[in-house]
Protein backbone atom coordinates (compact mmCIF):
# COMPACT_ATOMS: atom_id res chain seq x y z
CA UNK A 1 0.00 0.00 0.00
CA UNK A 2 1.12 3.46 -0.78
CA UNK A 3 2.10 5.63 1.87
CA UNK A 4 1.16 8.91 -0.15
CA UNK A 5 -0.08 9.13 -3.18
CA UNK A 6 0.16 12.38 -5.44
CA UNK A 7 -1.64 12.25 -8.66
CA UNK A 8 -1.46 14.99 -11.14
CA UNK A 9 -1.03 17.73 -8.91
CA UNK A 10 -0.89 21.69 -9.93
CA UNK A 11 -0.33 24.48 -7.72
CA UNK A 12 0.24 28.36 -7.91
CA UNK A 13 0.70 31.58 -5.99
CA UNK A 14 -0.89 34.09 -7.38
CA UNK A 15 -2.04 32.75 -10.34
CA UNK A 16 1.46 31.67 -11.57
CA UNK A 17 1.78 28.26 -11.55
CA UNK A 18 4.82 26.52 -9.19
CA UNK A 19 3.75 22.52 -9.67
CA UNK A 20 2.73 21.16 -12.88
CA UNK A 21 0.64 18.16 -13.33
CA UNK A 22 2.95 16.12 -10.84
CA UNK A 23 2.66 13.02 -9.42
CA UNK A 24 4.09 10.93 -6.98
CA UNK A 25 4.47 7.82 -4.84
CA UNK A 26 5.82 7.01 -1.60
CA UNK A 27 5.54 3.11 -0.57
CA UNK A 28 4.82 2.07 3.34
CA UNK A 29 8.30 2.55 5.46
CA UNK A 30 10.11 4.47 2.49
CA UNK A 31 11.98 7.80 2.33
CA UNK A 32 11.14 9.72 -0.25
CA UNK A 33 13.49 12.60 -0.94
CA UNK A 34 12.83 15.63 -2.78
CA UNK A 35 15.89 17.25 -4.41
CA UNK A 36 16.47 20.28 -6.60
CA UNK A 37 17.58 24.14 -7.35
CA UNK A 38 16.27 26.49 -5.14
CA UNK A 39 12.90 27.89 -5.91
CA UNK A 40 11.92 24.83 -8.14
CA UNK A 41 8.54 23.64 -5.89
CA UNK A 42 9.96 21.32 -3.08
CA UNK A 43 8.61 23.04 -0.43
CA UNK A 44 5.28 23.66 -2.37
CA UNK A 45 4.77 20.03 -2.86
CA UNK A 46 5.45 19.51 1.10
CA UNK A 47 3.16 22.34 1.93
CA UNK A 48 0.47 20.92 -0.40
CA UNK A 49 0.86 17.48 1.15
CA UNK A 50 0.47 18.96 4.90
CA UNK A 51 -2.34 21.12 3.84
CA UNK A 52 -1.12 24.38 4.18
CA UNK A 53 -1.72 25.66 0.39
CA UNK A 54 -5.10 24.75 -1.58
CA UNK A 55 -4.10 22.60 -4.78
CA UNK A 56 -5.51 23.43 -7.91
CA UNK A 57 -5.67 20.63 -9.62
CA UNK A 58 -4.78 16.78 -9.50
CA UNK A 59 -5.37 14.34 -6.13
CA UNK A 60 -3.54 14.09 -2.59
CA UNK A 61 -4.07 10.44 -1.15
CA UNK A 62 -2.41 9.02 2.30
CA UNK A 63 -2.55 5.46 3.13
CA UNK A 64 -5.29 5.23 0.55
CA UNK A 65 -7.46 8.10 1.83
CA UNK A 66 -8.08 11.10 0.06
CA UNK A 67 -6.86 14.30 1.50
CA UNK A 68 -7.16 16.86 -1.52
CA UNK A 69 -9.50 16.25 -4.78
CA UNK A 70 -11.99 18.47 -6.20
CA UNK A 71 -14.22 19.64 -2.90
CA UNK A 72 -11.97 17.59 -0.55
CA UNK A 73 -9.91 19.28 1.18
CA UNK A 74 -8.96 18.31 4.43
CA UNK A 75 -7.63 20.46 6.99
CA UNK A 76 -3.73 20.02 8.27
CA UNK A 77 -4.35 18.85 12.11
CA UNK A 78 -6.70 15.81 10.31
CA UNK A 79 -3.75 14.58 7.92
CA UNK A 80 -1.76 12.72 11.15
CA UNK A 81 1.63 14.30 9.85
CA UNK A 82 4.40 14.99 11.43
CA UNK A 83 6.88 18.04 9.99
CA UNK A 84 10.33 18.82 10.90
CA UNK A 85 11.42 22.18 9.77
CA UNK A 86 15.14 23.80 9.19
CA UNK A 87 15.10 26.34 11.98
CA UNK A 88 13.80 23.46 14.41
CA UNK A 89 10.52 25.80 15.41
CA UNK A 90 11.22 24.54 19.21
CA UNK A 91 9.03 27.08 21.65
CA UNK A 92 11.68 29.04 23.01
CA UNK A 93 10.24 29.45 26.42
CA UNK A 94 9.29 25.70 27.35
CA UNK A 95 12.00 23.05 28.00
CA UNK A 96 12.70 19.92 26.38
CA UNK A 97 10.02 17.42 27.98
CA UNK A 98 7.17 19.96 27.76
CA UNK A 99 8.06 20.92 24.15
CA UNK A 100 8.02 17.60 23.41
CA UNK A 101 4.40 17.18 25.10
CA UNK A 102 3.24 19.86 23.55
CA UNK A 103 1.69 17.68 20.51
CA UNK A 104 -0.08 15.62 22.85
CA UNK A 105 -1.09 17.03 25.90
CA UNK A 106 -4.79 19.01 24.53
CA UNK A 107 -5.86 15.58 23.64
CA UNK A 108 -4.84 13.15 26.37
CA UNK A 109 -5.85 13.66 29.58
CA UNK A 110 -4.03 11.24 31.40
CA UNK A 111 -1.02 13.40 32.60
CA UNK A 112 0.65 9.97 33.84
CA UNK A 113 0.69 8.75 30.40
CA UNK A 114 2.00 12.19 28.62
CA UNK A 115 5.16 11.93 31.03
CA UNK A 116 5.69 8.52 30.25
CA UNK A 117 5.70 8.72 26.80
CA UNK A 118 7.20 12.23 26.60
CA UNK A 119 10.29 9.92 28.42
CA UNK A 120 10.05 6.97 25.59
CA UNK A 121 10.63 9.79 23.03
CA UNK A 122 13.66 11.57 25.17
CA UNK A 123 15.06 7.71 25.58
CA UNK A 124 14.62 7.15 21.45
CA UNK A 125 16.59 10.30 20.66
CA UNK A 126 18.97 10.06 22.99
CA UNK A 127 18.27 12.91 25.45
CA UNK A 128 17.38 11.50 28.61
CA UNK A 129 19.07 13.92 30.73
CA UNK A 130 18.64 16.89 28.76
CA UNK A 131 14.59 17.11 29.50
CA UNK A 132 14.76 20.18 31.90
CA UNK A 133 16.76 21.85 29.70
CA UNK A 134 15.39 25.13 27.18
CA UNK A 135 16.04 24.85 23.48
CA UNK A 136 18.95 27.79 23.54
CA UNK A 137 20.73 25.59 25.81
CA UNK A 138 21.68 23.00 23.09
CA UNK A 139 23.00 22.27 20.28
CA UNK A 140 21.88 22.23 17.03
CA UNK A 141 21.83 18.51 16.45
CA UNK A 142 19.90 18.40 19.99
CA UNK A 143 17.74 20.89 19.14
CA UNK A 144 16.88 18.91 15.53
CA UNK A 145 16.07 15.94 17.87
CA UNK A 146 13.92 17.19 19.87
CA UNK A 147 11.90 18.39 16.98
CA UNK A 148 11.55 14.92 15.67
CA UNK A 149 10.65 13.45 19.53
CA UNK A 150 8.04 16.71 19.22
CA UNK A 151 6.87 15.26 15.77
CA UNK A 152 7.11 11.27 16.78
CA UNK A 153 5.23 11.23 19.99
CA UNK A 154 2.04 12.22 17.95
CA UNK A 155 2.50 8.99 15.84
CA UNK A 156 2.17 10.42 12.47
CA UNK A 157 1.62 8.31 9.36
CA UNK A 158 4.09 10.57 7.62
CA UNK A 159 6.79 12.73 8.41
CA UNK A 160 7.55 15.86 6.21
CA UNK A 161 10.89 17.06 6.74
CA UNK A 162 12.10 20.87 4.87
CA UNK A 163 15.71 20.77 4.83
CA UNK A 164 15.95 19.52 8.53
CA UNK A 165 20.06 19.57 8.42
CA UNK A 166 21.00 22.75 6.65
CA UNK A 167 22.09 24.02 10.22
CA UNK A 168 23.89 21.22 11.57
CA UNK A 169 27.43 21.46 11.32
CA UNK A 170 29.17 19.22 8.62
CA UNK A 171 30.71 16.96 11.32
CA UNK A 172 27.51 16.26 12.93
CA UNK A 173 25.24 16.10 10.30
CA UNK A 174 25.79 12.57 8.91
CA UNK A 175 25.93 10.93 12.03
CA UNK A 176 22.22 12.86 12.82
CA UNK A 177 21.35 11.81 9.40
CA UNK A 178 21.87 8.11 9.94
CA UNK A 179 20.74 8.43 13.20
CA UNK A 180 17.13 9.66 12.39
CA UNK A 181 16.84 7.29 9.25
CA UNK A 182 17.64 4.61 11.51
CA UNK A 183 14.62 5.88 13.67
CA UNK A 184 12.49 6.52 11.14
CA UNK A 185 12.81 2.68 9.95
CA UNK A 186 12.33 0.97 13.00
CA UNK A 187 9.56 3.08 14.09
CA UNK A 188 8.02 2.03 10.45
CA UNK A 189 7.33 5.98 9.58
CA UNK A 190 6.95 6.92 5.67
CA UNK A 191 8.76 10.03 4.66
CA UNK A 192 9.27 12.77 2.62
CA UNK A 193 12.82 14.74 3.04
CA UNK A 194 13.71 18.19 1.12
CA UNK A 195 17.18 18.72 0.52
CA UNK A 196 19.39 20.67 -2.02
CA UNK A 197 22.27 18.83 -1.26
CA UNK A 198 22.91 15.62 -3.19
CA UNK A 199 25.15 13.98 -0.42
CA UNK A 200 22.07 14.55 1.97
CA UNK A 201 20.30 12.91 -0.69
CA UNK A 202 21.83 9.90 -1.15
CA UNK A 203 22.80 9.23 2.55
CA UNK A 204 18.94 9.67 3.83
CA UNK A 205 16.66 8.66 1.13
CA UNK A 206 16.03 5.21 -0.37
CA UNK A 207 14.71 6.77 -3.60
CA UNK A 208 14.89 10.10 -4.48
CA UNK A 209 12.73 12.96 -7.20
CA UNK A 210 14.73 15.55 -8.84
CA UNK A 211 13.19 18.19 -9.54
CA UNK A 212 12.97 20.90 -12.21
CA UNK A 213 11.11 23.79 -12.37
CA UNK A 214 7.91 22.40 -10.84
CA UNK A 215 8.02 18.42 -12.49
CA UNK A 216 10.18 15.49 -11.59
CA UNK A 217 12.67 14.92 -13.71
CA UNK A 218 13.64 11.38 -13.04
CA UNK A 219 12.45 9.29 -9.24
CA UNK A 220 14.26 5.89 -8.34
CA UNK A 221 16.79 4.37 -6.22
CA UNK A 222 19.90 7.44 -6.09
CA UNK A 223 22.55 4.77 -7.06
CA UNK A 224 20.17 4.71 -10.49
CA UNK A 225 19.69 7.96 -11.24
CA UNK A 226 23.74 8.75 -10.44
CA UNK A 227 24.56 6.04 -12.97
CA UNK A 228 21.73 5.64 -15.33
CA UNK A 229 20.53 9.36 -15.45
CA UNK A 230 17.55 9.65 -18.10
CA UNK A 231 18.75 13.02 -19.43
CA UNK A 232 22.09 15.03 -18.96
CA UNK A 233 20.13 17.68 -16.16
CA UNK A 234 20.13 14.59 -13.69
CA UNK A 235 23.28 13.58 -14.83
CA UNK A 236 24.83 16.98 -14.28
CA UNK A 237 23.26 17.83 -11.10
CA UNK A 238 23.77 14.50 -9.30
CA UNK A 239 27.73 14.73 -10.01
CA UNK A 240 30.88 15.57 -11.99
CA UNK A 241 30.32 13.42 -15.41
CA UNK A 242 32.41 13.40 -18.30
CA UNK A 243 31.14 13.62 -22.40
CA UNK A 244 32.93 11.71 -25.10
CA UNK A 245 31.78 11.66 -28.45
CA UNK A 246 30.58 8.35 -29.50
CA UNK A 247 29.04 6.62 -32.32
CA UNK A 248 26.73 3.17 -31.93
CA UNK A 249 28.19 0.97 -33.98
CA UNK A 250 26.36 -2.30 -32.65
CA UNK A 251 23.86 -3.13 -29.61
CA UNK A 252 26.80 -3.06 -27.19
CA UNK A 253 29.50 -0.79 -28.48
CA UNK A 254 29.65 2.37 -29.30
CA UNK A 255 32.92 3.89 -31.32
CA UNK A 256 35.14 6.93 -29.76
CA UNK A 257 38.18 8.62 -30.41
CA UNK A 258 39.84 6.34 -27.44
CA UNK A 259 38.79 3.29 -29.21
CA UNK A 260 35.69 0.75 -29.37
CA UNK A 261 33.92 0.49 -25.95
CA UNK A 262 31.68 -2.40 -25.09
CA UNK A 263 28.64 -2.12 -22.85
CA UNK A 264 27.30 -4.47 -20.26
CA UNK A 265 23.70 -3.86 -21.10
CA UNK A 266 22.29 -3.42 -24.66
CA UNK A 267 22.14 -0.57 -26.34
CA UNK A 268 19.02 0.87 -26.70
CA UNK A 269 20.18 3.05 -29.52
CA UNK A 270 20.01 3.16 -33.31
CA UNK A 271 23.19 1.68 -34.56
CA UNK A 272 25.22 4.43 -36.79
CA UNK A 273 23.52 6.67 -33.87
CA UNK A 274 25.66 9.52 -32.76
CA UNK A 275 25.66 11.32 -29.35
CA UNK A 276 27.68 11.56 -25.95
CA UNK A 277 28.82 8.61 -23.50
CA UNK A 278 28.66 9.92 -20.03
CA UNK A 279 31.61 8.55 -17.89
CA UNK A 280 31.72 9.08 -14.06
CA UNK A 281 35.35 10.06 -13.09
CA UNK A 282 35.49 6.73 -11.12
CA UNK A 283 34.39 4.96 -14.47
CA UNK A 284 37.53 5.64 -15.86
CA UNK A 285 41.41 4.38 -14.99
CA UNK A 286 44.17 5.39 -15.53
CA UNK A 287 47.50 3.52 -16.30
CA UNK A 288 51.01 4.61 -15.63
CA UNK A 289 53.12 4.25 -19.04
CA UNK A 290 55.65 5.91 -21.29
CA UNK A 291 53.42 5.10 -24.29
CA UNK A 292 50.02 6.18 -22.96
CA UNK A 293 47.57 7.16 -24.96
CA UNK A 294 46.88 10.76 -22.34
CA UNK A 295 49.17 12.96 -19.94
CA UNK A 296 47.99 14.18 -16.47
CA UNK A 297 47.43 18.03 -16.28
CA UNK A 298 46.40 18.53 -13.43
CA UNK A 299 46.00 17.23 -9.98
CA UNK A 300 44.50 17.67 -6.70
CA UNK A 301 44.65 15.58 -3.29
CA UNK A 302 41.20 15.80 -1.88
CA UNK A 303 41.33 13.45 1.41
CA UNK A 304 39.60 10.11 0.69
CA UNK A 305 40.75 10.17 -3.07
CA UNK A 306 42.45 12.58 -5.85
CA UNK A 307 41.00 14.43 -8.49
CA UNK A 308 43.11 13.73 -11.85
CA UNK A 309 42.51 16.05 -15.32
CA UNK A 310 44.22 14.28 -18.37
CA UNK A 311 44.27 14.78 -21.76
CA UNK A 312 43.27 12.37 -24.20
CA UNK A 313 42.51 12.09 -28.09
CA UNK A 314 42.00 15.62 -27.67
CA UNK A 315 39.25 15.06 -24.57
CA UNK A 316 39.86 16.71 -20.89
CA UNK A 317 38.55 13.85 -18.83
CA UNK A 318 38.23 14.30 -15.08
CA UNK A 319 39.29 11.40 -13.58
CA UNK A 320 39.12 9.81 -9.66
CA UNK A 321 42.12 8.30 -8.42
CA UNK A 322 42.66 6.79 -4.96
CA UNK A 323 46.26 8.28 -4.79
CA UNK A 324 48.43 11.01 -6.92
CA UNK A 325 50.42 10.19 -9.45
CA UNK A 326 53.61 11.36 -10.69
CA UNK A 327 53.46 15.09 -11.92
CA UNK A 328 53.20 15.17 -15.67
CA UNK A 329 52.86 11.58 -16.03
CA UNK A 330 52.04 9.35 -19.39
CA UNK A 331 48.59 7.52 -18.84
CA UNK A 332 46.73 4.65 -20.49
CA UNK A 333 43.51 5.87 -20.21
CA UNK A 334 40.60 2.97 -20.53
CA UNK A 335 36.98 2.97 -19.29
CA UNK A 336 36.34 0.61 -16.53
CA UNK A 337 33.64 -2.10 -18.00
CA UNK A 338 29.76 -1.14 -17.39
CA UNK A 339 26.20 -0.59 -18.19
CA UNK A 340 27.17 2.15 -20.34
CA UNK A 341 24.88 5.69 -20.49
CA UNK A 342 25.20 7.30 -23.94
CA UNK A 343 22.81 10.74 -25.05
CA UNK A 344 21.82 10.44 -28.63
CA UNK A 345 22.26 13.76 -30.11
CA UNK A 346 18.85 13.60 -31.89
CA UNK A 347 16.77 13.28 -28.25
CA UNK A 348 19.22 15.18 -25.89
CA UNK A 349 18.44 11.53 -23.42
CA UNK A 350 19.87 8.93 -22.43
CA UNK A 351 19.27 6.27 -25.34
CA UNK A 352 21.64 3.46 -23.64
CA UNK A 353 20.54 0.98 -20.96
N1 LIG B 1 3.91 32.53 -0.72
C1 LIG B 1 4.38 32.65 -1.96
N2 LIG B 1 3.88 33.58 -2.81
C2 LIG B 1 4.32 33.69 -4.08
N3 LIG B 1 5.29 32.92 -4.61
C3 LIG B 1 5.84 31.97 -3.81
C4 LIG B 1 5.42 31.79 -2.45
N4 LIG B 1 6.14 30.78 -1.90
C5 LIG B 1 6.99 30.35 -2.88
N5 LIG B 1 6.81 31.05 -4.02
C6 LIG B 1 7.52 30.85 -5.31
O1 LIG B 1 7.25 29.53 -5.76
C7 LIG B 1 8.41 28.93 -6.32
C8 LIG B 1 8.70 27.62 -5.60
O2 LIG B 1 9.02 27.90 -4.25
P1 LIG B 1 9.42 26.73 -3.21
O3 LIG B 1 9.57 27.36 -1.88
O4 LIG B 1 8.46 25.61 -3.35
O5 LIG B 1 10.83 26.28 -3.82
P2 LIG B 1 11.91 25.28 -3.20
O6 LIG B 1 12.26 24.33 -4.28
O7 LIG B 1 11.43 24.70 -1.91
O8 LIG B 1 13.11 26.31 -2.95
P3 LIG B 1 14.20 26.34 -1.76
O9 LIG B 1 15.08 25.15 -1.99
O10 LIG B 1 14.93 27.64 -2.00
O11 LIG B 1 13.47 26.30 -0.46
C9 LIG B 1 9.51 29.97 -6.21
O12 LIG B 1 9.61 30.63 -7.44
C10 LIG B 1 9.04 30.90 -5.13
O13 LIG B 1 9.51 32.20 -5.34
Amino acid sequence: MAALEVSGLSCNYHGTAVLNNLSLQVQENEIMCLLGASGCGKTTLLKAIAGLLPISQGEIAIHQQVMNAHHVAVVPEKRNIGMIFQDYALFPHLNVAQNIAFAIQNKEPNKRHVQERVEEMLALVNLSDLGDRHPHQLSGGQQQRVAIARAMIAKPQLMLLDEPFSNIDTQVRMRLITEIRELLKSQGISAIFVTHSKEEAFAFSDRLALFRAGHIEQVGRPQTLYQHPQSRFVADFLGLANYVPATVIDAYTVLTAMGTVRSQAALNAQVGASGQLMLRPRQIQLSLTEQGNGKVVEQQFLGTHSRCAVECQGLRLEVSTNELLPAVSQVHVSILPHALTFFADSQGQRAVA
